[in-house]
């Protein structure tokens, strides 16, 4: 069961409380989950290949149904950013980027406004009349982070968003979501398989066990923001991604050998 939009005004922008999913096909992916996440908190999602993230992350979007427990957000605008960029290949990226407002009842003048800013805030400017196949796979990623943008998230739900992309993007990618996240603290929710990027981007670490997914970790990062790139390279980062990966270890699953460390 679940119910959305409630909540009072100090009320977490997610809230997961005992929360169990059995798909119709009766794969049981997530078992008695309870998390909440508030405006200003970054928490990342780890664990194993299968263990229920982005089921989590569906449910948070209520784009489905918990089978038990309750899924409550505080009806605040919800942005999305999905594994692939997801982009109409026939519309110009400012085309893109104006959709969402398109179908969100928006004037044409408002969805190019929040359009050119949530372009010119990914870094994106010059690019408007591109399509996607013209850029590269980071830039695309801008452009669905863009896309997300124009609605004006306070909760953010990002699943594994930067996973096909090269080291070196990913990590200024991590930066600039970051730097979005202290210019506008938003709820996030992000899943990944990088243990270094989940601790260089989140207030907290939430690890989940091997499916159904439970949560048997919640690890504080103990770093403000805004975080120069440096810092994965400092003890104390090592040492916080150390305990992220025992705790992973802990998790007793092979598909564990798929995070990467
Ligand atoms: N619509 C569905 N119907 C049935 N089973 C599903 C459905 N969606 C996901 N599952 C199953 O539920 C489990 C959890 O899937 P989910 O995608 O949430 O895991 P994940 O942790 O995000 O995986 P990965 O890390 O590999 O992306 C998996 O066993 C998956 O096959």
């Amino acid at each position: 069961m679940s119910a959305a939009g409630e909540g009072g005004a100090d009320a977490p922008a997610i809230g997961f409380d005992g929360v169990s999913m059995v798909y119709a096909n009766g794969t049981e992916a997530l078992t008695d989950v309870s998390l909440s996440v508030r405006r200003g908190e970054f928490v990342s999602l780890v664990g194993p290949s299968g263990c229920g993230k982005s089921t989590l992350l569906r449910l948070a979007a209520g784009f489905e149904q918990a089978s038990a427990g309750s899924v409550r957000t505080d009806g605040a605008a919800l942005g999305y950013v999905f594994q692939d960029a997801t982009l109409l290949p026939w519309r110009s990226v400012r085309r893109n980027v104006e959709l969402p407002g398109r179908l969100g009842g928006l004037s044409a003048e408002r969805s190019r406004e929040r359009a050119a800013d949530a372009i010119r805030r990914v870094g994106l400017e010059g690019f408007e009349d591109h399509r996607p196949a013209q850029l590269s796979g980071g830039m695309r990623m801008r452009v669905s982070i863009a896309r997300a943008l124009t609605l004006q998230p306070k909760l953010f739900l990002f699943d594994e968003p930067f996973g096909a992309l090269d080291e070196m993007t990913r990590e200024r990618l991590n930066e600039e979501v970051a730097s979005l996240f202290v210019s506008d603290p938003f709820a996030g929710l992000f899943v990944t398989h990088s243990v270094p990027e989940s601790v260089f981007m989140s207030t907290r670490v939430v690890v989940l066990s091997g499916r159904p997914g439970r949560v048997v970790d919640d690890i504080g990062v103990p770093f403000g923001y805004p975080r120069p790139p440096e810092l994965r390279y400092s003890a104390e980062f090592a040492a916080v991604a150390a305990k992220v990966s025992a705790a992973l270890r802990r998790t007793g699953d092979p598909a564990e050998e798929g995070v990467a460390v």
